[in-house]
């Protein structure tokens, strides 16, 4: 039987309580529908709260990146745990697996941590994912587990990405849940404030954008809370929270990945000329780069930007951040292939 991919997103505030602590009673609620679901789906669960449940262990916490990471490194075993001893009631054992950057912008790692997951599932294990927070640091950490999750998701195809929320969905102006969106368009984007959980590291202009990133790759995304019954089941039917409706996309997954690398750190300024070249499916020449920012490394995905500061798409580069830089406008070297280029 072919299962899709489901991926789940558990932020900080749905799992952990007032005290920083996990919610044992969540996730034995969760434990009791994902098991429903591991037979339909092939589940990913991507689990924040590794912080949470550290911070306590950590004198005088106080949330420098320093203290995050001790924290998580001595909350994700107690997390994990937790979720074993949840999901072994119902049969079912997880696998943690932490996650960095690198493994999402190089593509063969990517394909390994792919295959291993496969593995997994072959065994009906569920791959509790987390950022492998302890030796992220500022520049390579990913911007919070939305934009992992949806990572995941798209390298996977799944056919439907949860966003687990403290506020059970997307809200409009008057605090009431929007069962379902079309278009994330103006006046979806006008609902959207800046305020984030306490607790968590992304805010709804996170999610938001992630979700937008998503849906144009074909992927359902719903927004929802984890605190009454079968939750995950009431908002699949479209009863609770929010849907995101995915667009139509003929991407192959290959590609797909490298439109996933549209939420990575590294760009490429291009030329006029140079965008009129990739629009006939020609090569990028570092000719055509007019300015190189962020970090990267040859073989990793980059965001294209035109002179009007759009984002028309990603490329895979063949030279590192420093050597584009060195060539920038002046040497007619490749900097991506065609066939390693996607325009939106
Ligand atoms: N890796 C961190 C997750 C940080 C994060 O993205 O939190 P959230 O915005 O609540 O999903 C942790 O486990 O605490």
């Amino acid at each position: 039987m072919h299962k899709p991919v489901l991926v789940i997103k558990l932020g900080t505030a749905v799992i952990t309580g007032a005290d920083g602590k996990a919610d044992e009673m969540i996730i034995s609620r969760l434990a009791e529908e994902i098991a429903e679901l591991n037979t339909t789906y092939k589940v990913v669960l991507v689990s924040s709260g590794a912080v949470g449940s550290g911070k306590s262990f950590i004198k005088n916490y106080k949330g420098t990146l320093i203290e995050r990471k001790a924290a998580a490194a001595v909350g994700n075993p107690i997390l994990i745990q937790l979720y074993h001893k949840h999901f072994s009631m119902h049969n079912l054992v997880v696998a943690q697996a932490l996650c960095e950057r690198h493994h999402f912008s190089n593509r063969s790692q990517f394909l390994q941590l792919k295959e291993t997951f496969y593995e997994f599932w072959e065994n009906n294990i569920i791959p509790v994912v987390n950022e492998n927070d302890l030796v992220s640091n500022v520049e390579l950490k990913f911007s919070d587990n939305d934009e992992l999750s949806t990572l995941i998701a798209i390298g996977f195809d799944a056919e439907t990405l949860v966003i687990c929320t403290s506020v059970g969905g997307f809200l409009d102006d008057n605090k009431a849940i929007i069962r379902s969106v079309e278009n994330i368009d103006n006046t979806i984007l006008g609902y959207v404030n800046s305020e984030k959980s306490a607790v968590g590291l992304g805010g709804m202009v996170s999610k938001l954008t992630f979700t937008r990133l998503a849906t144009s790759l074909g992927i359902q995304v719903i927004m929802t809370g984890l605190n009454q019954e079968n939750a995950l089941k009431e908002s699949m039917a479209g009863n609770s929270g929010t849907i995101f409706k995915p667009k139509k996309s003929n991407l192959k997954a290959r590609q797909k990945w490298l439109a996933s690398g549209s939420i990575t750190l590294g760009s490429l300024l291009v030329d006029k000329g140079a965008e009129k070249a990739l629009h006939e499916r020609k090569s990028l020449l570092t000719v055509g780069v007019k300015d190189v920012k962020g970090i990267f490394s040859a073989g990793e995905v980059v965001q294209l930007i035109n002179e009007e500061e759009t984002i028309i798409g990603v490329a895979k580069v063949k030279l590192d951040a420093a050597q584009m830089a060195e060539q920038v406008s002046k040497k007619h070297a490749l900097a991506a292939h065609c066939d390693d280029i996607v325009l939106f």
